[in-house]
């Protein structure tokens, strides 16, 4: 039976690491990082998200300034807001939260925040970054599921890392991070063939495609390390939900040596990231040292 990774609790301890790192800063430079986030219109999950988001930069010490606009927002005073926000020199960091209403181009959005207060990390300039081994911001998801995997296993050199699905944020940074710890990459998607067959070749399994408990016993080798980035919320009797993750976890568990389960795995992690990126954007912006 797998042990479960925690990311609930990592993430706790990631962001009690991060106070006291923005409490240094404030001490030692004066300085209080500041995390704009811009909501689109009124979808439910993305309010919660944005509220949770809100209420973590504030316990740990940043300034958290938000911007709710209504779902008829145009892109034109989307992208002035986003211009706003760049000149702002009391801004370290942008997050406008995806996705977007249908008449506004998400990546002509994306491509307008200056790259050096990106702390999705979703720019091209960062994802260049991340390709070709610079220095930028990384997305936060893959970056959470990484320090996760880094906890328990070490260095994860040489080791067979397989990434479900092939999306700007979360596949492909995944696995360009899997790359620069020197594991052996293999990125399946919706056209590979035979994708359980190629997933039981990886030491390392991270699920990243949105479909609820894909990934079965049968795309698992035994001893695998599994990282479930999977959030689906399902239906279940009398209008009542659940959240799953991509994994089938009841029947991986068993085989997996490690496992994050769905909620308290890498969802959690995704929030203590940003924090983490708006502290690292706010020390390179201003030109001061990162506290340790
Ligand atoms: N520009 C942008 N950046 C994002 O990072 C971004 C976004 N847009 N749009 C939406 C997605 C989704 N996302 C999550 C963050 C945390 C949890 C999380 O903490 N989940 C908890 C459960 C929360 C619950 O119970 O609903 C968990 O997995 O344990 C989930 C999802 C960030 N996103």
């Amino acid at each position: 039976m797998a042990s479960i990774i925690d990311g609930k609790a990592f993430a706790a301890t990631l962001r009690t690491h991060l106070a006291r790192r923005i409490a240094a800063l404030r001490h030692d430079e004066n300085i209080t990082p500041a995390l704009a986030v811009v909501l689109v219109g009124e979808d439910p999950a993305s309010q919660v998200y944005v509220r949770n988001k809100a209420a973590q930069t504030v316990e740990v010490g940043m300034r958290s300034i938000e911007h709710k606009l209504p779902a008829s927002t145009t892109q034109e005073a989307l992208l002035e807001l986003v211009a706003a926000l760049n000149a702002d020199a009391e801004v370290d960091g942008i997050l406008v939260q995806l996705p977007l209403p249908d008449h506004i181009d998400a990546d002509r959005v994306l491509e307008a925040i200056d790259p050096a207060k990106d702390v999705d990390g979703f720019h091209p300039l960062n994802a260049g970054r991340l390709a070709t081994g610079g220095t930028g911001l990384v997305p936060c998801t893959p970056l959470g599921a990484l320090m996760l995997l880094k906890d328990r296993l070490g260095s994860l050199s040489g080791l067979h890392a397989v990434v479900v699905g092939r999306s700007n944020i979360v596949g492909k940074p995944m696995a360009q991070l899997l790359l620069r710890e020197d594991c052996t990459v293999t990125i399946v998607h919706s056209r590979s063939r035979d994708a359980a067959a190629l997933c039981r070749q990886a030491d390392i399994l991270v699920a990243a495609v949105g479909r609820p408990r894909m990934i079965g016993a049968d795309w698992i080798k035994p001893g695998a390390t599994v990282i479930d980035v999977g959030i689906n919320r399902i239906a279940l009797d009398a209008g009542r939900t659940k959240l799953v993750g991509d994994v089938d976890f009841d029947v991986v568990a068993p085989l997996a040596a490690h496992i994050t389960p769905v909620p308290g795995g890498v969802g959690p992690m995704t929030i203590a990231c940003l924090l983490h990126n708006t502290l690292t954007a706010a020390c390179r912006r201003r030109g001061v040292e990162l506290p340790n």
